[in-house]
């Protein structure tokens, strides 16, 4: 379906991931997309395809969206999943990028259990088309809402999927969370910059240039990261020094499978939730 002029779409929550997927749509090329978000939006409210309501209930009725788009947070889902349940009735795909949701509890909210629903986690590089998104399908979604799903998520980067929805867990902490970890090393580089008396302005162009061009240098090879990281680390250098901090037990080699342990945990309670 890609070159297509996307369908009409509903898109629920227009925050920093709906923001950034629907960008991505209007530059795909979309046909007409009703909004819901009770805030102003950020996008070009003059575009004739954009009409912005505040509530579910000022969508109109004469609008049959293909697809609905859940980009409002896991903790808002109950103000929305019980008043789609003509769309679900009626075949419309429900397309949810909530943290942790599952598709079942997804189909007991909406109160049909043949509802066609994804579960999507993308993350917020999306919002430069460079995202990576991993989604997984309940049994009711037919090769049409599929390939729909893909073309919608793939306007906004890579797109990955799953049989196994328990992996939607891990895939929240790793690459759902992960851009928090990368932006947290810059914010580390940066305070350490200054801390031995580079000026901050200096301190703050290194460690974002830092983490730029190795993104960029990771982008443009097939090599391991362990060798991209062997490359830098000269014997009885500096680096060596460094990562033998950093790769000590307990340190990174402790803190990050905990870290991804909390997250994932708290993915699949967010589930129960
Ligand atoms: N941020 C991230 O990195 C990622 C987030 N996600 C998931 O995406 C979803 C959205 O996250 P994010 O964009 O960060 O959150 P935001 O808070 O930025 O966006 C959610 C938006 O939904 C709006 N909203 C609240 N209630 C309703 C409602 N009843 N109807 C319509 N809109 C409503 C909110 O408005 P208001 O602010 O006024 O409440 C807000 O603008 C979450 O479920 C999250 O788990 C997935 C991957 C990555
Ligand atoms: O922190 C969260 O819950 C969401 C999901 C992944 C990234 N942000």
């Amino acid at each position: 379906m890609t070159g297509a002029v996307l369908p009409p779409l509903l898109l629920i929550g227009s925050g920093k991931m709906g923001g950034a997927m629907m960008q991505g749509w209007l530059e795909r090329g979309i046909s007409e997309v009703v909004v819901v978000e009770p805030g102003e939006i950020s996008l070009c409210k003059a575009d004739g395809r954009i009409r912005h309501v505040r509530t579910l209930s000022e969508v109109p009725a004469e609008f049959h969206p293909v697809a609905i788009i859940l980009a409002v947070k896991p903790q808002q889902a109950g103000e929305v999943l019980p008043y789609l349940s003509a769309y679900a009735t009626a075949g419309v795909l429900l397309l949810s990028i909530m943290a942790g949701k599952t598709l079942s509890r997804m189909a007991a909210e909406v109160g049909v259990a043949q509802a066609s629903l994804v579960r999507a986690m993308p993350n917020t590089p999306a919002a430069v088309r460079q995202g990576f998104t991993c989604a997984v399908a309940s049994g009711s979604v037919d090769q049409t809402q599929r390939e729909l799903s893909d073309e919608l998520l793939s306007a906004v980067g890579d797109v990955a999927w799953v049989d196994d929805e328990a992996l939607l867990d891990p895939v929240t902490a790793i690459s759902g969370g992960g851009p928090a970890y990368v932006f947290l090393l810059v914010e580390l580089l940066e305070k350490a910059g200054i801390e031995h008396g580079l000026p901050p302005e200096l301190a703050r162009r290194l460690a974002r240039k830092t983490i730029i061009g190795s993104g960029s240098l990771l982008a443009a090879t097939d090599l391991d990261a362990e060798i991209l990281r062997r490359n830098v680390t000269s014997p009885k250098g500096t680096t060596e020094r460094a990562l033998q901090v950093l790769m000590a037990p307990d340190a990174w080699p402790s803190a990050v499978p905990q870290a991804i342990e909390a997250a994932t945990s708290r993915s699949r309670q967010l589930g129960q939730s």
